[in-house]
């Protein structure tokens, strides 16, 4: 056995999968052959999630099928309704309580005593956990504020359902197509962290819902999910002391920080789900008059590109296209599990049909011939 250390499991290949593939030296990011930027384009949420779950492009009549039949299983039941409600009064962090949520999920979940590892009832399963996610965060986002929750509506699309839900208000179809967009781009990447601790789960042969809550803690970290909403208090906090952007990110990098949004351990050059939030944050920007944002992070882009060679993530233009649309800071990273949960549950589904228990080793650095002292003589 061999005692050569991956630290991070850099590099190192544990699984084979179909689902999306990263080619970090030209940028490109495909799922299912598909490149990212047809995808963004043409597909819908949806249509994406179809694709990772079945493997293939869905018909009209089979995407129609699949759509009603996840967007039927939208709304929480009056117990979880009642869970997200607890949490938000009790003002529990965002990812803390989308974390619990879902586990809640499985206690209403009608094939929970299924084999955990059957492929029909794990699409079900996640059919209804992708369709309650953003119920029930947009419900905590308006609990906490002292607003009701609003119920699911089924004649929007997955997308523009979320944000009637967060605003109580119809979107605009810009607004939609946005969101629509960043959650296709969000779907699926490899075998990210929080990907990889939902195979690990599911190679005990847990259950799904133990599989996608250990994913969504997993996601929440700041060097993950996570960095998307520090990009944006980064980008405010720039905002509100009326520095120079590039000045705020040299101070940042004298002092040993990091600068949310940038660097990636598969990609060598820009992550080109970055390219496309880049372009539609310009976008919004232009809509609404101010280009502030968009600007300030080109300029930082710019800044960390000629300093450090070190290109931005899909963090980094995700954060001012969610700002401006008037999404809250801290529920972006949610927002992000909601997109990946689709990703988790293909790479779950996949990990199931070839199963092997996850079990790496620590090369051991510990003292090896210790002699046992009685616990009066320590
Ligand atoms: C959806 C996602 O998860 S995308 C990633 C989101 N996370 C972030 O944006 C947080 C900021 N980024 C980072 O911390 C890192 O780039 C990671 C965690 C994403 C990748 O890390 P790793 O692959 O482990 O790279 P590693 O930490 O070894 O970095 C390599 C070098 O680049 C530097 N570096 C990497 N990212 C950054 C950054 N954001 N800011 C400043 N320096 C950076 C490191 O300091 C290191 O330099 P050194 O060799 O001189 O010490
Ligand atoms: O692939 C990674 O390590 C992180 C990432 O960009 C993602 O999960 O989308």
């Amino acid at each position: 056995m061999s005692d050569e250390l991956k630290r991070g499991l850099e590099g190192v290949v544990v699984a084979e999968s179909g689902l999306s593939h990263i080619d970090g030296d030209a940028g490109k990011l495909v799922y299912r052959g598909y490149a990212i930027e047809d995808l963004a384009e043409h597909a819908s949420y949806e249509e994406t999630l179809y694709l990772l779950w079945h493997g293939e492009l869905p018909t009209e009549s089979e995407l129609a099928d699949f759509s009603g039949e996840t967007s039927a299983e939208r709304a929480l039941s009056d117990d979880a309704m009642e869970t997200v409600r607890r949490l938000a009064e009790a003002d529990e962090e965002p990812m803390a309580a989308l974390r619990t949520i879902t586990s809640s999920f499985s206690a209403h979940d009608p094939d929970t005593d299924e084999d955990p590892t059957d492929h029909d009832a794990n699409v079900r399963k996640g059919r209804r956990i992708t369709a309650k996610m953003p119920t029930a965060l947009a419900a905590y986002a308006r609990i906490r504020n002292g607003d009701e929750p609003v119920v699911p509506r089924e004649d929007l699309d997955h997308a523009a359902n979320f944000l009637y839900m967060l605003n109580d208000e119809e979107p605009d179809d810009v607004f939609a197509d946005v969101f629509d967009q960043a959650l296709v781009l969000h779907a699926d990447h490899g075998l990210n962290a929080s990907t990889f601790s939902a195979m690990v789960t599911a190679s005990t042969l847990a259950d799904l819902h133990s599989a996608v809550t250990s994913a969504v803690g997993t996601l929440s970290g700041s060097l993950h999910g996570g960095a998307n909403a520090n990009v944006m208090r980064m980008l405010e906090e720039v905002d509100e002391s009326d520095s120079d952007p590039v000045e705020w990110v040299e101070r940042a990098l004298e002092e040993g920080r990091r600068v949310a949004g940038f660097g990636h351990r598969v990609y060598e050059v820009k992550d080109p789900r970055a390219n496309i939030l880049g372009e539609r944050s310009e976008e919004l920007g232009e809509a609404a008059g101010d280009t502030r944002w968009y600007e300030m992070s080109v300029a930082i882009e710019e800044y960390m590109a000629e300093e450090k060679g070190i290109a931005p993530n899909v963090d980094f233009y995700s954060a001012s296209t969610y700002y401006q649309m008037g999404i809250p800071v801290d529920i972006y990273t949610p927002i992000f599990a909601v997109s990946r949960v689709g990703g988790w549950i293909a790479h779950v589904l996949e990990q199931y049909e070839d199963n092997r228990l996850i079990r790496p080793r620590a090369r051991y650095v510990g003292e090896r011939d210790a002699e046992w002292v009685p616990i009066e003589e320590r």
